[in-house]
């Protein structure tokens, strides 16, 4: 396997689009769609699409899995996902035509108690092992369902670094400030929005200097690869060769769920495909350009995802 995915709390994303939403009004749906969902699962749909060799993991709950089933099998992505007790949740996404936005309603998931953490933890390992070789690259994504701690993860990446495993971490909250302070090794690359890291450094961040700053500092901390995306303001991506404001094309927005894992999985199948900084980011920026043009997952054709790619600005910081 080239990418491997872990997505603790997976879900069915449920996306209403409307003509604009207006809270308290009653809105008449323009359509709706049922996709398999979780920043994970996100990041292997792009990824396979892009032609990594993909293994989505994490927990399924066993009473529902079937969307989840038919989107690995339609995707090219090996189903390395442990089924678990419960249904996984489903999330809802209100995607709102006017404003080119969504807004985001993400239910709690199956919730685990001690016994049934440990059982799954060890079923996780134990599918993971096999899978992960010498400079595969992992991702831990996304929010821990209820009952599981941040301990599970830490020994869980422990794991995995000692095949070998890179380390891709998207999560947020007292989750990602943990995971900094308590990983022996710091993860190989990040990738932040602004909120949450705002809150990881526990001030807000107005001005890319700071936010520039703020991922140096990261960078200081051991992380190779820092991006931070800022939505419809771009990225500001931090790597060996330096620190730089990608602002990306104005491209049709039809929703914005899913841009984030469109962005990690781009950036990880530019660099497994050789590219460096800030090349590689640049590229992960146009897959997200590319994703969010369209409710339905999937990607255009490579030399359209160049095109947008050629598009973003990079200005040195
Ligand atoms: O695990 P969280 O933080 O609730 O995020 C889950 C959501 O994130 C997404 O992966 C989009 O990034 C959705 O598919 C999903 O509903």
């Amino acid at each position: 396997m080239q990418l491997i995915t872990v997505t603790p709390n997976p879900a069915i994303d449920h996306t209403v689009s409307l003509d604009a939403l207006v809270p308290g009004a009653v809105h008449r749906a323009r359509a709706e769609q049922f996709e398999a969902g979780g920043k994970g699962i996100g990041v292997a749909a792009v990824a396979a699409a892009l032609g990594l060799r993909t293994a989505a993991s994490g927990w399924l709950g066993d009473q529902n899995p079937q969307l989840f089933e038919r989107a690995f099998a339609e995707r090219g992505i090996a189903d390395a996902m442990v089924r678990v007790p419960g249904r996984t949740r489903t999330n809802i996404k209100l995607a709102d035509a006017e404003r080119g936005d969504s807004t985001d309603i993400n239910l709690a998931g199956i919730a685990f108690d001690a016994e049934s953490t440990a059982q799954a933890e060890a079923a996780l390992l134990a599918r993971l092992e096999p899978l992960v070789a010498e400079g595969t690259w992992c991702t831990l994504a996304g929010s821990l369902p209820p009952g599981v701690g941040v301990d599970s993860l830490l020994r869980l990446a422990a794991a995995l670094r000692a095949r070998g495993a890179r380390l891709m971490v998207d999560t947020g909250g007292k989750v990602l400030a943990q995971l900094l302070d308590r990983l022996p090794a710091a993860p190989d690359f990040l990738k932040p929005n602004r909120a949450e890291l705002e809150e990881l450094v526990g001030q807000p961040l107005s001005g890319t200097a700071e936010v520039a700053q703020a991922a140096l500092a990261l960078r200081a901390r051991g992380i190779g690869h820092v991006v931070v995306s800022l939505g419809g303001d771009g990225a500001v991506i931090a790597g060996e060769g330096g620190c730089w404001l990608a602002l990306p094309p104005r491209v049709p927005v039809a929703t914005t769920v899913g841009a984030g894992d469109a962005l990690v999985a781009g950036t990880l199948a530019a660099l497994v495909e050789g590219r460096v900084f800030p090349e590689a980011a640049v590229f992960g920026m146009a897959c997200a350009a590319a994703r969010i043009q369209r409710i339905a997952p999937g990607l255009p054709p490579r030399a359209e995802i160049e095109a947008l790619a050629a598009r973003i600005v990079l200005q040195p910081l």
